[in-house]
């Protein structure tokens, strides 16, 4: 990635922030969510300017992508890398399915939102979490060191490869439970578009067709229902044989069902990632407790400020 590429990226995620910001102002007002009243909002002008420049980025995106398959190789000579190929094969497929550019760039916009503050949220906690229990932090580092031995004979030094991620098991552990006590995601709604029965303190209640219910995997991954010593941060919960003793709905960091997330095995690998090659270049410890960040229910779950940490190189 080049500077200006850089500096895009920066400008979006600024414009994102402001995005989330006022979209809180509108649901924290639940009547500002009524157009004739957030037109006369505040933050209302910030708003739509946030909202214009996040569009006008994903339409300079879908206008490369268009200027590149007109004329791969005069406009990039790099056309053809890897990173070029991904681009194209996600875009090629909405543009050979018929779907409008507006639709497109509605697309790109959610893949960014989606993508891209959810792993961070999470890698950030994950370091928290290995800052709080430098035992497991010493685990995962050795699990990595050994990932790198044993890929040095066909791999540069410093290499990871893709298969050598899958091996990282106790790191996805780790990163399992971070998502267990953090899930970036912490609700999300559905609509029942038919009646459904639940137990409800031991009554059997009709929740009608057409109600929107609200599930929150915030509370389902901290009850004591599924989770002994829910408080606790223990990788271990996700052994394979723990892992399948549990209602497979007790564990919803990627929700579930036609709509879950699609981005989640690109998430896994690019938080595995991050985290083996800080890992194994630093230790990680902080001075803050748990009790010290307020969360917030900001769209994703959102520490109020950064974890203080101390990085000491190996
Ligand atoms: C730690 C990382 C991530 C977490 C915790 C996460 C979490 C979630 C959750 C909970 C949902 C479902 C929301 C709902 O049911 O209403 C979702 C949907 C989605 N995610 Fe992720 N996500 C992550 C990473 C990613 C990445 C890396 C991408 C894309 C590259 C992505 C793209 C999406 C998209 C497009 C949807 C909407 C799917 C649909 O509505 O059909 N996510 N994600």
């Amino acid at each position: 990635m080049d500077e200006k590429d850089h500096n895009e990226v920066v400008e979006y995620h600024h414009h994102f922030q402001t995005w989330k910001d006022c979209l809180i102002s509108r649901i924290e007002k639940p009547w500002c969510l009524l157009d004739p009243f957030w037109k006369w909002h505040p933050k209302f002008g910030a708003h739509n300017n946030a909202v214009a420049q996040m569009n006008s980025y994903a339409i300079r995106r879908l206008e490369d992508y268009k200027l590149k398959k007109q004329n791969p190789s005069e406009l990039n000579p790099s056309v053809g890398s890897e990173d070029d190929v991904r681009v194209r094969c996600t875009l090629d497929d909405l543009v050979d399915a018929g779907v409008s550019d507006v639709e497109i760039v509605h697309e790109i916009n959610t893949l960014i939102f989606g993508g891209h503050e959810t792993s961070a949220t999470t890698i950030h906690f994950f370091f928290f979490m290995m800052a709080l229990h430098p035992e497991f932090q010493e685990i995962c580092r050795k699990e990595i060191d050994q990932v790198f031995e044993d890929s040095l004979h066909s791999q540069h030094e410093d290499t990871l490869t893709f298969e050598a991620l899958t091996n990282l098991k106790y790191v996805e552990r780790c990163l399992l439970e971070t998502m267990r006590l953090y899930p970036s995601g912490f609700a999300f709604m559905r609509y029942l578009k038919k009646s459904l029965n639940i137990d409800y303190k031991g009554k059997n209640v009709k929740v009608p067709a057409g109600t929107d219910i609200i599930i929150i995997p915030w509370v389902i991954h901290r009850s004591t229902q599924y989770y002994q010593n829910p408080e606790l941060f223990d990788p271990d919960r996700f052994l394979p044989e723990q892992s399948a003793k549990r209602n497979s709905y007790s564990y919803l960091p990627f929700s579930a069902g036609p709509r879950n997330c699609i981005g989640q095995k690109f998430g896994m690998n690019e938080m595995k990632t991050v985290a083996t090659y800080v890992l194994r270049n630093f230790e990680i410890g902080t001075t803050d407790k748990v009790e010290d960040v307020t969360l917030l229910p900001n769209i994703t779950l959102t520490p109020e400020r950064d974890y203080n940490f101390m990085f000491k190189r190996r």
